[in-house]
């Protein structure tokens, strides 16, 4: 495992045996949004009228350094959901990347899309926590997990009522993708070298058996990259930082799916 990934996932240990204690399962459990219905990232990649971007909300990153720290999550969470966002991503990590799981809850009162929980998955608490704070879909990051961890996990979630996206970026990993996961995300960004490389990202999804949805992940800034990557294959666009690093990362997101539409249209 990479270096600042193993990092992560060290320190994502110890947070969930803090939280075990302070917050057991049945407490979780007894949250109201644990009882919510969701919504399904996979439909919402289908609906024609809306863009396939799922669209992040991020304030920092181990690799840049802060990237927003003065839009209020509800507010762009809100502009990113009525500019029609096929569904947010929101991440719920404290430490490396500034984000918290109320970030999510306060999205989730705001917003009719689905939200994917953002954040390094390495423990079934932590499944029962997404659903608990209103999330829809999970990110299982197949760096971090074996095969059996990423079919125990998925099965969790889904019996909760939750989609898994399972993260990828090299073809070892794709013999981690199984019947159990159904939409995969494939990171254009390699997390040693932060090298963004959209060919390699098609070449690996050209790999993954057919019926899973496809999601390109990181490095998207125009348009001319979602429409190639649509054409390769891909339904879903992960984009955080684009949109994050602006003044106003609502607006620029809407401008952004309006220019999209006009190309689409032509
Ligand atoms: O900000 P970008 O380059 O548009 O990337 C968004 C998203 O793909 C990236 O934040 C990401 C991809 N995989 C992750 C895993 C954990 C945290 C963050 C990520």
């Amino acid at each position: 495992m990479k270096d600042i990934l193993a990092e992560i996932v060290a320190y994502k240990r110890t947070v969930v045996a803090t939280a075990k204690q302070q917050r057991p399962v049945q407490a979780l459990e007894n949250e109201p949004l644990f009882n919510r219905a969701g919504l399904s990232l996979v439909d919402f990649l289908k609906q024609p009228q809306k863009s396939g971007i799922i669209a992040e909300y991020k304030r920092r990153s181990p690799s840049k350094g802060v990237i927003n720290d003065h839009s209020p999550v509800e507010e762009v969470t809100q502009a990113y959901a009525n500019a029609g966002a096929s569904g947010l991503s929101i991440l719920t990590d404290d430490h490396f990347f500034g984000g918290s799981p109320e970030d999510l809850t306060q999205a989730r009162a705001l917003v009719e899309v689905p939200i994917l929980r953002k954040d390094f998955i390495v423990d079934e608490y932590q499944v029962l926590e997404a659903k608990a704070i209103g999330a829809d879909v999970i990110l299982l990051i197949a760096e971090c997990l074996t095969k059996e961890e990423v079919q125990r996990l998925s099965t969790t979630a889904h019996n909760l009522g939750l989609e898994v996206l399972l993260e990828m970026h090299t073809e070892a990993q794709l013999q981690k993708v199984s019947d159990y996961v159904n939409m995969v995300g494939i990171n254009n960004r390699d997390l040693v070298t932060f090298r963004v490389d959209i060919d390699r990202s098609i070449a690996l999804a050209a790999q993954l058996p057919a019926g899973k949805v496809k999601v390109a992940e990181s490095g998207i800034d125009n348009i001319d990259t979602i429409i190639t990557l649509r054409n390769a294959g891909f339904s879903g666009f992960l984009m955080g930082e684009h949109f994050m690093k602006q003044k106003d990362p609502g607006a620029a997101f809407l401008d952004f799916v309006n220019a999209l539409a006009q190309k689409k249209a032509r």
